[in-house]
């Protein structure tokens, strides 16, 4: 190991030299860098019917920044919520949604409920043979691994009939909560010394009670635990066909690869930092906050730590403030704010106000750092994932299944794209690289000099 790092280190310059690229040629032949114009709009790539997002609006003919829209099939997410009060079931009422098309009537989705729970089983001694094998704190790898391991007892893998997918994509979205469980409690036994139990989920449950009756020993959860994380299950489940994530699923989709490696290729990209990886990057940057900040009222010390981040001068050394900012929203993003109603329920329940003071002042004071160190053109505000690590922390869930929450939230989106891209554009996903390439004589390797 450590004499393969010392030739890539050796090597690392050639790489440097070689895929370094002038930045101006990007402007200069109209590349679109990150799929962005230089306004920070996406590039129009598809077409899609499942959700939209909305970051800007028309007054008076000028396009305005204006707080954040997300509608699931026309429908906004926040009247989901709110017509929710009092019920259970809302991300399987979401799911209904999102890959039919139209709200569920009772009937439906009793139905829907049925077969999502008789999706709810691994195959025999999978726990055992594969999820226990190999533990890591990294539990979205471990779910990849299983993703893709469950297509090798799939006799049907590769059939793109979308009856097929329908019925792949569903069992997935019913045993991530299982997968993503049992891969943290083997990695808790194995390597935290912790006492490793495997809870059956119960038929009866929704998937957010479930996911609290499998992760915790006694089995036991509040009707506000469940309630708060059904609603943060709802608010990860779509955002449109261009992030990263559902991208990939669309991209991988169009290449007529199956519904494993599809969804194995979404959980790769989602997992990043900059993506659902937030969630977790969010929890470790307010450690070392709280650990460098004296005063959680003091906003002059908070600034400043925060200009030291913008400036990668502590923290990871990324230069990036996580939890904020978005690639479409400008003003705010709808689920920071469902989610904050929830966070201030809690934090006051849970004795948590301090915390709740310091989450509130960066949320203040960070958009303005980093409107001062760099080029925004939409504004910067709070993203969803700045305060669903403080929400599933006061669930007492443990921070290596924040991004895997993410993932088995997502998994419908993904879903719901997967069909989309099936049904209706049926055309592989290839764009353009202006290549700067030059042709070179050929030299024989004897006469190569050193
Ligand atoms: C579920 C989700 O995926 S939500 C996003 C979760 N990710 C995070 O919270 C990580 C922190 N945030 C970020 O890295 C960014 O805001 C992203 C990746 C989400 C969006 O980035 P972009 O699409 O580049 O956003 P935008 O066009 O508004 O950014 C403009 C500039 O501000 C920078 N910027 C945006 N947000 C931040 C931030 N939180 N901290 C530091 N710099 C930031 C961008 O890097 C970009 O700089 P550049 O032009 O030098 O590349
Ligand atoms: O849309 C994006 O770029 C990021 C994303 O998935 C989300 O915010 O849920």
């Amino acid at each position: 190991m450590d004499k393969l790092l010392n030739y890539a280190k050796s090597n690392v310059d050639l790489c440097v030299t070689h895929d370094s690229i002038n930045k101006g040629l990007y402007a200069e032949y109209g590349v679109k860098k990150g799929l962005r114009d230089e306004n920070g709009q996406g590039v129009l790539t598809g077409l899609t019917n499942i959700s939209q997002i909305t970051a800007f609006k028309y007054i008076d003919g000028v396009k305005t920044p204006c707080d954040g829209e997300l509608l699931y099939r026309g429908y906004d997410v926040q009247d989901i919520v709110n017509g929710s009060t009092g019920k259970k079931f809302i991300f399987e009422e979401g799911a209904y949604l999102l890959l039919f098309g139209e709200l569920p009537t009772e009937s439906q989705l009793s139905k829907f409920k049925i077969a999502l729970s008789d999706g709810m089983e691994l195959p025999t001694n999978f726990t055992r043979d594969v999820i226990m094998k190999a533990p890591t704190a990294d539990i979205m790898n471990s779910m990849t691994r299983s993703i893709l391991t469950l297509a090798s007892y799939d006799k049907d893998k590769d059939n793109l009939e979308l009856s097929n997918v329908l019925r792949q994509c569903m069992m997935l979205i019913s045993t991530f909560p299982m997968m993503a469980a049992y891969a943290y409690h083997a990695y808790n036994h194995y390597e935290n010394n912790g006492s490793m139990y495997i809870h059956r989920p119960d038929p009866e449950l929704s998937i957010a009670e479930n996911f609290l009756r499998m992760i915790r020993p006694d089995q036991k959860y509040t009707e506000l635990e469940a309630r708060v994380l059904d609603i943060a299950l709802l608010l990860h489940m779509e955002h449109g066909g261009g992030n990263n994530s559902t991208f990939t699923t669309r991209v991988v989709t169009s290449s007529g690869s199956d519904t494993y490696s599809a969804i194995a290729a979404a959980m790769s990209s989602l997992k990043g930092k900059k993506h659902g990886g937030a969630n977790i990057m969010v929890m470790n940057m307010m450690d070392d906050i709280r650990h460098h900040v004296s005063d959680f009222y003091d906003e002059d010390e908070i600034e400043n730590y925060l200009k030291k981040i913008l400036n990668k001068e502590t923290f990871d050394k990324q230069g990036l403030i996580y939890g904020m900012g978005h690639a479409v929203y400008s003003l705010s993003d709808p689920r920071e704010k469902v989610f904050k109603r929830f966070v201030e329920q809690l934090a006051e329940e849970k004795h948590r106000n301090d915390d709740m003071t310091l989450y509130n002042n960066i949320e203040k004071l960070a958009p303005k750092v980093i409107a001062e160190k760099r080029k925004i053109f939409k504004g910067v505000s709070p993203n969803v994932d700045f305060y669903s690590g403080f929400v599933y922390d006061m669930l007492g869930i443990p921070k290596e299944l924040y991004t895997p929450l993410f993932a088995i939230a997502r998994i419908v989106g993904w879903s719901a794209h997967r069909i989309e891209e099936l049904v209706t554009t049926d055309k592989i996903i290839r764009p353009a690289y202006k290549s700067l390439v030059t042709n070179r004589d050929y030299v024989k390797r004897e006469d190569r000099c050193n």
